[in-house]
């Protein structure tokens, strides 16, 4: 028995704002995913920052922060086995020009801008994911998912709420 490991998706502000590119990854997302959370935030530039803290000292820290407080970011809390590899891994490489050419039917790919603009973020570790979650989620009960949530998403039955854009338990 594996149990759904979690991890955190930000779809960054200039996909949001791409019909093509957001109607494609929320396919994915339902459909690979067990979608346990979704919001919608626009973020202010202090925690944007708060956010990429461990990217203070880089050259595109500034540009960074910016770009993610220009406009709605969603997010999504996914299930999967090996939700943190799985999505990263149809993300593609960080930087655009490798993603186009090693993965160019990888999310980043397809729908990256540019280094910066670069489709959407993934929890990149256990202990990332954690935190990043807890960060945006802060009701995110961790005992609670560990002690009952994760069997009823993983045995089922479940349904998507398009609504939400969310599985929930089918009662
Ligand atoms: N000190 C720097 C500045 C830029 N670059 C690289 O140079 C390329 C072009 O970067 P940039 O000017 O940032 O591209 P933009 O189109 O302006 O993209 P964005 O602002 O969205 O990052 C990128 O691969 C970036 O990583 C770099 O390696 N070192
Ligand atoms: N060389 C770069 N030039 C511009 N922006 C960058 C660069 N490297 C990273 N970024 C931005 O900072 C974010 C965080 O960087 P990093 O954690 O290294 O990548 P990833 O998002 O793949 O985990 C990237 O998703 C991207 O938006
Ligand atoms: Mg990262």
């Amino acid at each position: 028995m594996i149990k759904l490991q979690l991890s955190l998706a930000i779809i960054k502000p200039h996909t949001v704002k791409n019909p093509v590119a957001l109607s494609y990854i929320r396919n994915v997302l339902k459909n690979k995913f067990v979608v346990i959370k979704t919001k919608r935030l626009f973020l202010d530039k202090s925690t944007a920052a708060n956010f990429y803290i461990e990217h203070k000292d880089k050259f595109f820290f500034n540009r960074l922060v910016t770009f993610m407080s220009s406009g709605y970011i969603d997010l999504h809390v996914l299930g999967h086995k090996n939700a943190i590899d799985l999505w990263r891994k149809m993300l593609g490489p960080t930087k655009v020009y490798k993603a186009q050419f090693e993965d160019p039917y990888s999310l980043r790919g397809m729908f990256g801008l540019s280094d910066t603009r670069n489709v959407a973020h993934g929890s990149d570790s256990l202990t990332s994911a954690e935190r990043e979650i807890k960060f945006f989620f802060p009701e995110f009960s961790f005992y609670e998912w560990h002690n009952s949530n994760e069997e009823l998403y993983r045995k089922g039955p479940i349904i998507f709420n398009k609504h939400l854009f969310q599985h929930v338990r089918k009662l």
